[in-house]
């Protein structure tokens, strides 16, 4: 079995890599844009920005399984680099799923939340209608579009919030700017699920681990669009908040700074967000019979990872 793990240098890439599972499972074959990993390894080289490049490596290496991490994430940024961001998020996961398609290959690839137009009051359901606010959430949304049309055997991965002991991320952001300031103003009218990468590493290899038990008819109805998500939710105040505490409780903070809830309007950033992102993960949790824990669980473990409380 030979996996190809595209974005290996990413917050979810890397915590593949870290983690083992994927390398346990066959040859493991790591690319990054510029063929350089961040523990020093060597990797393959795969710029999604120039899609046409991705066939001949396919070809070279003829994986069995193509898992994506890679993506133009820079949601402010993307508005004014549009273009760009489609050829990653969206042109090059055409390219994937047509080569997948042509080589009866599964592909594993991750979406988000940002794809809804946060309008609504209930968990959304991997069917409901899409209508993304801004440029990031169209191109990831031309991606999801591009796999399912190219006929390729897919989990789509649809996941949010998503923070790692390592990378740009909110919980980063938050420890440092915290550590700088004494009052924190975050918005509170923003709800959604704060999701570990451990916690979507964990789920994916049991949804692998599902795919590969099942026989064709079986494969058939597993090919498809999931929401992989941590378990509640709570606003972007809730979560800088639960930080600082889960932080406090362990005495890693000298001083805990003032977390002031403030409305997006009092935010202003060049993309929209969505108000409502909370996304109804049991068909998830039903079908490959993997529970995803409440998203307090993995803001312990990666606050004491971080800390080095845990190896
Ligand atoms: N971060 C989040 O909050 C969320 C992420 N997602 C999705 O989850 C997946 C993983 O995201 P995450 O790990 O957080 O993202 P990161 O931004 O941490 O990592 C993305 C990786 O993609 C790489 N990349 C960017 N452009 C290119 C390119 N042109 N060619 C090759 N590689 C490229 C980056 O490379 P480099 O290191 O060189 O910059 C980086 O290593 C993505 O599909 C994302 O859309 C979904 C919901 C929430
Ligand atoms: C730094 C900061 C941000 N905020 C707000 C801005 C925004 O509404 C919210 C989150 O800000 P960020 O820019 O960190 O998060 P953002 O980049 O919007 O995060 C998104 O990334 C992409 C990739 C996804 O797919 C989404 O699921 C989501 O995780 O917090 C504050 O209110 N105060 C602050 O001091």
């Amino acid at each position: 079995m030979k996996i190809l793990l595209l974005g290996a240098n990413g917050q979810l890439g890397r915590s593949f890599i870290e983690h083992g599972g994927l390398a346990r499972q066959g040859s493991l074959i790591a690319a990054t844009r510029d063929g350089l990993r961040f523990d020093g390894a060597e990797a393959e080289t795969a710029d999604l920005s120039q899609p046409e490049s991705l066939q001949p490596m396919l070809d070279r290496h003829r994986p069995d399984i193509i898992v994506n991490t890679a993506a133009y994430t820079a949601v402010d940024r993307a508005e004014s680099e549009e273009a760009l961001a489609t050829r990653i998020n969206g042109d090059a996961v055409g390219v994937l799923g047509t080569w997948a398609a042509a080589n009866q290959v599964l592909v594993v690839h991750y979406s988000t939340d940002y794809v809804f137009n946060g309008r609504g009051t209930t968990p959304y359901a991997p069917d409901a209608p899409t209508e993304p606010l801004g440029a990031y959430g169209r191109s990831k949304l031309a991606g999801e579009q591009a796999l399912a049309a190219s006929g390729a055997a897919h989990l789509l991965l649809r996941t949010a919030w998503v923070y790692a002991p390592h990378g740009n991320n909110f919980l980063r952001t938050m420890l440092r700017l915290g550590a700088e300031r004494e009052q924190l103003k975050v918005v509170a009218d923003q709800q959604g699920s704060p999701t570990d990468t451990r916690l979507i590493v964990d789920a994916t290899l049991a949804a692998l681990s599902s795919w590969q038990q099942a026989d064709a008819g079986r494969r058939r109805e597993l090919s498809g669009t999931y929401h992989l998500v941590a378990s509640g939710h709570t606003s972007w105040h809730g979560f800088a908040s639960a930080i600082m505490q889960e932080a406090k409780a362990r005495g890693l903070l000298a001083r805990v700074p003032e977390i002031t809830p403030i409305s997006t309007r009092q935010f202003p950033t060049p993309a929209q967000r969505p108000g409502w992102s909370v996304l109804d993960n049991s068909g998830f949790q039903r079908q490959f019979g993997y529970p995803l824990p409440a998203w307090q669980q993995g803001l312990r473990h990666v606050i004491e990872t971080l800390y080095g409380l845990v190896p």
